[in-house]
């Protein structure tokens, strides 16, 4: 079980014309074992967040606290520490996976970067982390090309697992797939989280699809958090008006309440 606290982060990009502050000052926590939606539309500072916690974007101030620790990933030892605790899914299942090696030789490649594990051990895993995502073991065999977007996205959620992290950073993880396999991507991933009792902070643009896994929602506009609250709170009883407007600009999430 691990915990993320973000305090006053702040994520600044040198982007060609100067300086662009993505994130400015956001405080959040994702307590052990709970997953919190962070939900805002494109360009509010969502993935750059995101981004930050792992070391892949520039933190200008503020602190990222994983289990109470401060991390600051530096080198590629510090990426690779943090790594065994804090795994991230992206949006595109097409460039995260490396289009050369199969599934096993993916899954196997990041059940060994912390474990020894001999031949059947291998296999045993590859069997249990493709049950644990709902793909069938016969696929272990083929390459990414050979499965569907669904499929790879599952696949790379399966990676990220496979290490065995306490915490999963997941954005925008359906967004790129078809609507009709987005819900049990979901779904999977709502019930994996419960099953493993993993700690997640559930990225993307879509509120009901955040609301859906989410125990908490924080709600992000031009990289500041304008409100957060419990899921059901936030759907009944909205306070800030851009969260109204989030709300309001999704007619069958109305038609529930
Ligand atoms: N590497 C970068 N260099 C310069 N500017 C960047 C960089 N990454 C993001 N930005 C800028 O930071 C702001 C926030 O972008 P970010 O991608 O974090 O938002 P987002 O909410 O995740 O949006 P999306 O869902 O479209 O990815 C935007 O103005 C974006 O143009």
């Amino acid at each position: 079980m691990t915990d993320l606290r973000l305090r006053d982060l702040t994520v600044r990009h040198h982007g060609p014309r100067g300086p662009v502050t993505a994130v400015d000052g956001v405080s959040l926590d994702v307590p052990s074992g709970s997953t919190l939606g962070l939900v805002g539309e494109s360009g509010s500072g969502k993935s750059s967040l995101a981004r930050a916690v792992v070391g892949l974007a520039p933190v200008h101030a503020g602190r990222v606290l994983v289990d109470g620790r401060e991390v600051r990933v530096r080198t590629v030892r510090d990426r690779r520490r943090l790594g065994r605790l804090v795994q991230v899914v992206l949006q595109d299942p097409d460039t995260a996976l490396d289009p050369r090696m199969t599934v096993r030789q993916t899954l196997v490649e990041a059940a060994t970067v912390f474990d020894r594990l001999d031949r059947t051990g291998r296999a045993e895993r590859v069997t249990g982390l493709l049950g644990l995502v709902g793909l069938d073991p016969r696929l272990a065999d083929r390459l990414p090309r050979q499965l569907s977007g669904g499929q790879r996205q599952r696949v790379a959620i399966a990676r990220a697992l496979a290490v065995g992290p306490g915490l999963l950073i997941a954005d925008e993880i359906t967004s790129a797939l078809d609507v009709s396999v987005q819900a049990s991507v979901l779904n999977t991933i709502r019930d994996l989280q419960r099953r493993l009792g993993l700690s997640m902070l559930f990225i993307g643009h879509n509120l009901p699809a955040v609301c859906h896994v989410s125990d908490a929602v924080a709600v992000m506009r031009h990289g500041r958090i304008v409100e957060t609250a419990a899921t059901e709170t936030l759907l009944r009883n909205p306070r800030h008006r851009y969260t109204r407007a989030l709300l309001d600009s999704v007619p069958r999430l109305r038609g529930q309440r």
